[in-house]
């Protein structure tokens, strides 16, 4: 890593007392916007709300279906963050920039994160449409080096060697899965493991079915290393990907992903989504993280 990439304890520290100086709302919970999900933040009711632009320290998102926006608000009484769009690796941010608003979350006193994406399926029983409730990530770039905790470690945010089993909380996943089945819509609701891979490009036929042996259900291209960073300073975690296609897995087959088909999907689950999240933060505990 280049030194240029290192942020230091003071910046997040700069960019969080900056946030907290510009708006009354204290998050306990962080929901990130995956691809074309942007609307879950239209939920907050007395909304606070500052581009990334504006944002000292914060980088800019660039990708379409990201909007670039950091929402503060209430859903049903519980002070939340959202971020309306993400960054990539694929973006050219250093893994640091990925992540930095995680670690400016936690010094808002930020304990759960609420992580989502739009992903490619790889499981057979997967349809498009689908809402995959996160049991576990394969962090690929990570094999090969590429994880935000490299470099010095910053003890003030938590250890050097983070353990990562059972990093996406049980009880969430639980409370998540009732919810659904309140909600009827169990019968499109999953649980698997999400696989990050760098991108841009979507997979080959040989990358996809490479994951599909390695037991991944759904791939895409971001969540790991936020859920890393978040995981290293004591969050709770809970992830969703929204299954936006299935991944192309046999040389029959003619179909080609892109990004718009992406966001086309997206939309169609929107509200679905909106009612899942609003109502786990509203039933979730959140004093009984003091990690
Ligand atoms: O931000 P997420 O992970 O939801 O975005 C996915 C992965 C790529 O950025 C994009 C491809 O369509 O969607
Ligand atoms: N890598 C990857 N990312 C995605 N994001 C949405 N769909 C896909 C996909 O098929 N592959």
């Amino acid at each position: 890593m280049h030194s240029k990439d290192q942020i230091s304890h003071e910046d997040y520290q700069r960019t969080a007392d900056w946030l907290l100086s510009q708006t009354q709302h204290r998050p306990k919970v962080a929901i990130i916007c995956g691809s074309g999900l942007g609307m879950l933040a239209d939920a907050l009711q007395c909304q606070d709300s500052f581009k990334y632009s504006d944002i000292p320290g914060f980088p800019q998102s660039t990708v379409q279906g990201h909007a670039g926006r950091l929402v503060f608000g209430e859903l049903r009484g519980k002070t939340c963050v959202c971020m309306q769009g993400r960054f990539h690796m694929y973006e050219g941010h250093s893994l640091c920039k990925v992540t930095f608003p995680l670690r400016v979350f936690k010094l808002l006193g930020v304990d759960t994160l609420i992580v989502t994406n739009a992903a490619g399926s790889l499981a057979d029983s997967y349809n498009c449409g689908d809402i995959m409730i996160i049991r576990d990530h394969i962090n690929f770039p990570g094999f090969a080096g590429l994880n935000p905790l490299i470099g010095p470690n910053d003890e003030k945010f938590g250890p050097r060697f983070p353990p990562m089993s059972g990093v996406y909380d049980k009880d969430l996943r639980k409370l998540a899965f009732d919810i659904c089945k309140s909600m009827g819509v169990s019968q499109y609701v999953q649980e698997g493991v999400y696989c990050m891979v760098g991108g841009p490009n979507f997979e080959t036929i040989a990358e996809a079915r490479l994951l599909h042996k390695l037991g991944v259900d759904a791939v895409g291209m971001s969540t790991a290393p936020e859920v890393v960073v978040a995981s290293h300073c004591g969050m709770r975690v809970f992830g969703l990907s929204l299954i936006t296609n299935k991944v192309v897995k046999s040389y029959q087959d003619f179909e080609k992903v892109n990004h718009e088909a992406v966001l086309e999907v997206s939309k169609m689950r929107s509200e679905t989504l909106q009612k899942l999240v609003t109502e786990l933060v509203s039933r979730m505990d959140i004093n009984n993280n003091t990690a």
